[in-house]
């Protein structure tokens, strides 16, 4: 069979790492979209890893700063304010678009770009780019999944499965589009509306009894938007899931207020708060968390309407 060909939009902690890994196991030919100055570094320094799941290495995937020639593959790691100026980077087709940002807007965004071809997507991963050309990975999770509620883009998943997979990045198949974004958002929402907020990590906000009830509360409230917007999940397991991962764990949205970049509050919390209020699910602790956020971060609060 033909190596897939895979475009990487965006080659930040996410984009950048999953070009590295591609790059080194070989298993797909693997090009990176990203500014002019971060095209012309990557091409000519490669990108260099610090993994906790893959090891230290340098990776030399293409860097290009326009997408001319038609992919198998446009995985879309971009944030979610950086999606259209981004988007005018690419000229060509692909045969398939994966966007792994979080949040759930952007997927429309998408479709009307592209139309079916693309799909839901969303990676489990903590990842930092401290600098163009440079990906720290700090997480043991480490995982991608994907749906299409339409059959026809399958074999194309398929074999970004495979390349992925063989790349050392394990790809699990959804059940549905809604199953596969709101499994990652009700995690992720609480996670990043907490540890933002509180400027601490999970593990200083699961230990204090007075900060813990508000996690929980979070997870429920973003947990029963997305039963109403027909996901199954079930908080308990989320919990659990946050019950176990690593103390130290972050959010991106932590990382980037600490930064001074502007955090996708929006996007995340902001899609959260939204499909409740069109659905009629009350979720004051998002909302009293998401004004919290951006009274520290400097940004409009979004709301429910
Ligand atoms: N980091 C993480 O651990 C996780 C992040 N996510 C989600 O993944 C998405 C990406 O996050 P993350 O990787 O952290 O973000 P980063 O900020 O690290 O990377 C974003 C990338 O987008 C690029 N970019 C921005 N504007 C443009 C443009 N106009 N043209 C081309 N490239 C552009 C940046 O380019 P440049 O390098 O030139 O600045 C950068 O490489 C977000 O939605 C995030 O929420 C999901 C799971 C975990
Ligand atoms: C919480 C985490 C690290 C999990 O994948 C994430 O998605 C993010 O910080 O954006």
């Amino acid at each position: 069979m033909a190596t897939v060909s895979i475009a990487i939009l965006g080659p930040g902690g996410v984009g950048g790492f999953l070009a590295a890994a591609l790059a080194r196991a070989g298993t797909a030919d693997v090009t990176v979209v990203a500014r002019e100055p971060t095209a012309a570094l990557i091409a000519r320094d490669g990108i260099a890893v610090e993994s906790v799941r893959l090891g230290d290495f340098v990776a030399r995937p293409a860097a290009v700063p326009q997408l001319a020639a038609t992919v198998d593959v446009l995985l879309v790691a971009t944030k979610a304010a950086g999606l259209d100026a981004a988007l005018a980077r690419v000229d060509a087709e692909p045969a398939l678009v994966v966007p792994l940002l979080n949040g759930l807007d952007h997927v429309a965004r998408l479709r009307e770009r592209f139309g079916p071809r693309a799909v839901a997507g969303t990676i489990r991963i903590e990842a930092d780019r401290p600098q163009p050309g440079r990906v720290v990975q700090t997480s043991r999770f480490l995982f991608v999944d994907v749906a299409s509620d339409d059959p026809g883009p399958r074999p194309r998943i398929d074999a970004l499965a495979a390349a992925l997979d063989g790349a050392g990045v394990p790809v699990r198949i959804g059940s549905s589009e809604a199953q596969v974004l709101w499994s990652k958002l009700v995690r992720l929402n609480s996670l990043a509306c907490v540890t933002s907020a509180y400027d601490a990590p999970l593990g200083k906000i699961r230990d204090d009894p007075e900060r813990r009830p508000v996690l929980e509360a979070c997870v429920r409230e973003t947990a029963a938007v997305a039963c109403a917007a027909g996901a199954a999940i079930d908080p308990e397991r989320t919990l659990a899931e946050l019950g176990e991962a690593h103390a130290t764990l972050g959010s991106s949205m932590r990382r980037d207020i600490a930064a001074g970049r502007p955090p996708e509050l929006d996007a995340i919390a902001g899609a959260v708060l939204r499909a409740g209020g069109r659905l009629g699910v009350a979720c004051p602790t998002v909302a009293e968390l998401a004004r919290q956020i951006a009274v520290r971060a400097g940004v409009p609060a979004p709301a429910a309407a």
